[in-house]
């Protein structure tokens, strides 16, 4: 234990040396280096590591550290254990999908919805889990074959097993494209964004991105973009649409591919996502913007194609396909017959432009499949922007639907023979049924085995979960003990990131504004506003970052300069309050400041200066509104951009962030000279009485003198002289002026 005990008066007494640094103008950062150095001459923790050894043979320290390394060897092995089922898995699932087919073509048949009316005979009946069959007449009919039927029953969690292998290519480093294609009215955005209850393919997709890739042992980074292809352009849903002719028109995207072949699309918003909800929400803002219009067949018919892409990088998987790759989900414009629709004007070329690209990405599926030499990208924008995830070396998803009405038969035949187009020419009906059977036992083989490689993947994977707290645990400890003095000896840091630990020294020990000053060490603490929790806690030693405020014909001594946090923030109360409350009691502690300098530099349109504001009480909201809106000429003339970030030489200034109190010094003197109420004995606190735009601090005023009885006016004006001498002296008095200096002033 004699280990122990010196290892931690070690601790304890860079602590000390640290937390006085700035207690005096002596304990300065070369102070602390000096002691430092002293420190490290005396003996090493090593020798009193071998000496402690020699007595004792078990350490505290030193089981930490065994565990540790014990624990970090374990994590390696697991790991790699991990890589290696991840590998395995990976393999497996290409295997899969390869049987299944790099393009696959689902069909899902709406259900019947309220108030609609059906004839007899069902027009459109799924056979088994891949056929459907269409009655044209009592002996004609027509069957189809795809990957998979969906029927009118089917719940949106078994359209998304089907969908989920292709989730887990995106991960693996392949581009994925899933596809809702249908006549208007059938449900594409039912089966995409589903709703409340029966949330559909994006939102699950997303979800399950963020879910494997937490379980995948890798580090993955999402982004989230979201467009729509209307009428040929390319229009980014996440960036607002101008409304009024004279808005400035959302940058124009256009369509170009990198030297590897891969597509970008210029200036389109992507959005780093770290979960579920963030891409959510941005996908609901997305949808917002979405062209949609009541049409003869749907009330709510989308009226372009809308795109959805989940991009997601990933640098410390180097089995992966590539390092950053992407998912689309379209929702794609319906397809209609226009002559039934009997669409004009706009919806006609809407209806049309949608035809026209639908029929585009029939042509580049179909030359695909067909593996032409020339694949017709180029045709539409639909296209050319899902090059790179149609092709050869990504997976894709058609997922057809039709309507189950008789009246809408035509448009059925025609998306079942679009659809039909799509599929494999291998995988299509001229598939012998043995050949089929076989296919799809080892299909079989293949999904079992990919469970269970996934279910021994997770066992480990809890396993270093578990392992990782245990370390995090172990080194946190072990490296909170060293950070503190490592700080010390390396002054530079204490700049930035380190905040002194002042609430654990005791008030007298705290620098003073003086003492800061001279030490210089003010500049080097924390640059971030503070929040006054309330009006009695006492804050940390840390001064606002400052900013130079130029005011022209100006002497030195009444030149000033706010803090830049303060004077954002009194402008945006200011103008959120309509000018007439400065500011309230949870008001940023710096802005304070900024009041209270008001009073002892008061300037009136940039022109003129008075050291006190004159103890002229304004009643008249107006006035005090006027008052208030001198003020903020005054931060919008001299608080431009330039005069806020940087020293204009034209102007004769002084950094007044040095006469204004700290926030702590401020804090102190509030302590020391609460004023009591002579009338009721209450007692107010310093800024309360002072004089701002505050009303309060008008209110309270006005009590002070109405509530002693008798008082004449003279007598008012005398005691606001005098109050307006005690509080300027305090202040004054804090930054190092001398009493006869305000003696000479008031007279
Ligand atoms: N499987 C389903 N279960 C329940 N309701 C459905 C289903 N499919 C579609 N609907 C309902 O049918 C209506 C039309 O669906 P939806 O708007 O999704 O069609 P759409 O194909 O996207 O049309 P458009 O191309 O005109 O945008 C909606 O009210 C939707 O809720």
């Amino acid at each position: 234990m004699k280990m122990k005990s010196t290892k931690k008066s070690f601790r304890s007494l860079s602590q000390t040396i640290y937390s006085l640094l700035g207690f005096k103008s002596e304990t300065n950062s070369t102070w602390a280096n000096t002691v430092c150095d002293i420190i490290k001459s005396l003996p090493s923790t090593a020798d009193y590591e071998n000496d402690y050894h020699d007595s004792a043979n078990c350490h505290d320290d030193d089981l930490d550290d065994f565990l540790i390394s014990k624990l970090r060897a374990e994590l390696s092995v697991l790991n790699e254990e991990v890589s290696r089922l991840n590998a395995q898995r990976r393999q497996v699932l290409n295997e899969f999908l390869q049987l299944k087919g790099s393009i696959r073509v689902f069909c899902r048949i709406r259900p019947t919805i309220n108030g609609e009316n059906y004839s007899h005979k069902k027009p459109v009946v799924p056979m088994d889990s891949n056929g459907i069959v269409l009655n044209f007449t009592e002996n004609k009919t027509k069957l189809y074959n795809f990957d998979q039927v969906f029927h009118p029953d089917s719940s949106q969690n078994e359209v998304f097993s089907e969908v989920e292998p292709v989730i887990k290519s995106a991960l693996d480093g392949y581009n994925v494209c899933i596809l809702a294609y249908g006549q208007t009215g059938t449900g594409k955005t039912f089966t995409m964004e589903g709703n409340q209850d029966c949330p559909g393919v994006v939102p699950r997709t997303i979800e399950a991105l963020f879910k494997q890739a937490a379980d995948s042992n890798h580090k993955f980074v999402f982004s989230f973009s979201m467009l729509e292809i209307y009428l040929g352009h390319l229009k980014d849903l996440l960036v607002p649409q101008a409304r009024k002719t004279t808005d400035p028109m959302p940058p124009c995207l256009n369509i170009q591919t990198d030297p590897n072949g891969g597509i970008v699309i210029e200036n389109l918003v992507a959005i780093q996502v770290s979960n579920f909800n963030h891409a959510i929400s941005l996908y609901r803002l997305g949808s917002q913007f979405r062209s949609t219009a009541s049409t003869n067949s749907n009330k709510v018919s989308s009226r372009s194609h809308c795109m959805i892409r989940m991009s997601m990088t990933c640098s410390d998987a180097t089995e992966r396909r590539k390092i950053t790759n992407k998912i689309w989900m379209v929702d794609l414009g319906g397809s209609e017959r226009v002559l039934k629709t009997k669409a004009s004007g706009r919806r006609f070329e809407e209806g049309k432009a949608i035809n026209l690209s639908l029929s585009a990405l029939g042509d580049v599926i179909n030359a695909l499949q067909r593996k032409n030499s020339h694949i017709p990208y180029r045709n539409s924008k639909l296209t050319q922007v899902l090059k790179d995830s149609l092709g050869e070396d990504s997976k894709t998803l058609m997922l057809v639907h039709v309507s189950p009405k008789e009246e809408d038969l035509c448009e059925t035949v025609c998306s079942l023979n679009f659809a039909l187009r799509l599929r494999s020419i291998r995988l299509g009906k001229t598939e012998p049924n043995e050949a089929r059977e076989m296919r799809e036992l080892a299909m079989n083989k293949l999904q079992l085995e990919m469970q269970d490689i996934e279910n021994n993947r997770d066992k480990f994977t809890k396993e270093i979960k578990k392992l990782n707290q245990k370390l995090n645990s172990l080194t946190k400890t072990s490296s909170d003990s060293n950070e503190i003095l490592e700080t010390v000896l390396e002054p530079s840091t204490v700049k930035t990131s380190v905040k002194p630990p002042s609430s654990k020294v005791p008030r007298f020990m705290r620098p003073t504004v003086c003492s800061t000053r001279k030490s210089g060490t003010g500049h080097q603490t924390l640059l971030k506003k503070e929040i006054r929790p309330t009006r009695r806690k006492r804050l940390p030693v840390s001064r606002a970052e400052s900013v130079n405020f130029p005011i022209k014909n100006m002497t030195e001594s009444y030149s000033s300069s706010i803090s830049r946090a303060s004077c954002l923030v009194e402008l945006n109360e200011m103008h959120a309050e309509d000018n007439d409350t400065v500011y309230s009691h949870d008001t940023d502690f710096s802005s304070v400041n900024v009041s209270e300098a008001n009073q002892w530099v008061y300037l009136h349109n940039n022109k003129r200066v008075l050291p006190i504001p004159p103890p002229v009480q304004i009643s008249n909201p107006r006035e005090r509104k006027k008052k208030g809106n001198d003020y903020i000429s005054l931060i919008s003339s001299t608080g431009s951009t330039k005069s806020m970030t940087g020293v204009d030489d034209s102007y004769t200034e002084c950094d007044i962030s040095s006469q204004i109190m700290s926030p702590d010094a401020i804090s102190d003197t509030c302590y020391q000279n609460d004023y009591v109420n002579i009338a009721d004995g209450t007692v107010l606190s310093q800024e309360s009485t002072h004089e701002t735009w505050d009303t309060k601090a008008y209110d309270s005023k006005d009590d002070l003198t109405a509530n002693v009885p008798g008082v004449s006016d003279l007598l008012k004006e005398n005691i606001m002289i005098l109050y307006n001498i005690f509080l300027l002296g305090l202040g004054f008095g804090n930054l190092g002026y001398e009493p006869d200096f305000f003696q000479a002033l008031m007279s």
